[in-house]
């Protein structure tokens, strides 16, 4: 039986002090925050320093996208600072994808974790029909995109992907079980999607396999964003 997927919290905030707030309040409710380039452009490395102080498991998504040098350098960066998990678009390519590995590898240090590296399939924040060269696609072309980026990406050696709830199920049978998957979009029914498309809830994808579940507005924007974080924990169940 696997284990229930992990929640990420993505702290979504133009400035340092909102962030600091809400993580000094997840504190002991939720294993990892995620920070992403709004978040990171405002406050910078130290904010991953301050969020490992806190012993918040940090998933750095910046989403590398670039020559395969520039990405190695980056992953070296980001591996410096103490990421966990870090994300590169699987639509860069395999010897990019490849450069990522070679910049976690070299920033290793001995009885350190290597950070868990991810590949962005397709955004969550497309449908059908959004793919720049398919405007006519069906979500059934858009779900076998994703699922064929997601098998490059394991057979590029990367640890995982970011995809929608609604391809976990089929990733998940065509990958295996030791490969990562961390979905965003993640909704209960009373939610607002706001600019997701592919949403799925937490019980759904917690059901077809999904290893880390990311949740922003839903608990940022919240009026007591604590009490919707312990939701979306419980409702991975039901
Ligand atoms: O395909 C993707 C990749 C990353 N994200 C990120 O997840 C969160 C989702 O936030 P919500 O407020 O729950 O919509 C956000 O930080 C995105 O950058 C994604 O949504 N889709």
């Amino acid at each position: 039986m696997k284990n229930l997927p992990d929640l990420v919290v993505a702290l979504d905030f133009p400035d340092v002090q909102p962030a600091l707030d809400l993580a000094r309040r997840l504190q002991g409710v939720v294993p990892w925050v995620k920070v992403g380039l709004e978040l990171y452009l405002a406050a910078g490395k130290d904010m991953i320093a301050r969020l490992k102080d806190m012993d918040f498991r940090v998933f750095l998504d910046l989403k590398f996208m670039d020559i395969p040098n520039t990405v190695d350098a980056a992953v070296f960066q980001a591996t410096c600072m103490g990421a966990d998990m870090l994300t590169v678009h699987a639509l860069g390519g395999e010897a990019m994808c490849r450069a990522a590995q070679t910049g976690r590898d070299r920033a290793l240090l001995p009885g350190r974790m290597p950070p868990v590296l991810l590949a962005v399939t397709v955004l969550t924040s497309m449908g059908p029909g959004s793919l720049p060269w398919n405007p006519g696609g069906t979500a059934e072309e858009l779900h076998d995109f994703t699922v064929r980026l997601a098998g490059l990406a394991q057979n590029w050696n990367l640890d995982g992907v970011v995809c929608s709830g609604r391809e976990v199920r089929a990733i998940r049978a065509s990958c295996g079980d030791g490969f990562r998957l961390l979905t965003p979009g993640i909704r209960l029914p009373d939610a607002g999607a706001g600019d997701q498309s592919r949403v799925c809830t937490p019980c759904q994808a917690a059901r077809d396999g999904s290893d880390f579940l990311v949740v922003g507005r839903p608990i940022t924007q919240a009026a007591d964003p604590v009490a919707a974080a312990r939701t979306y924990l419980e409702k991975r169940e039901a």
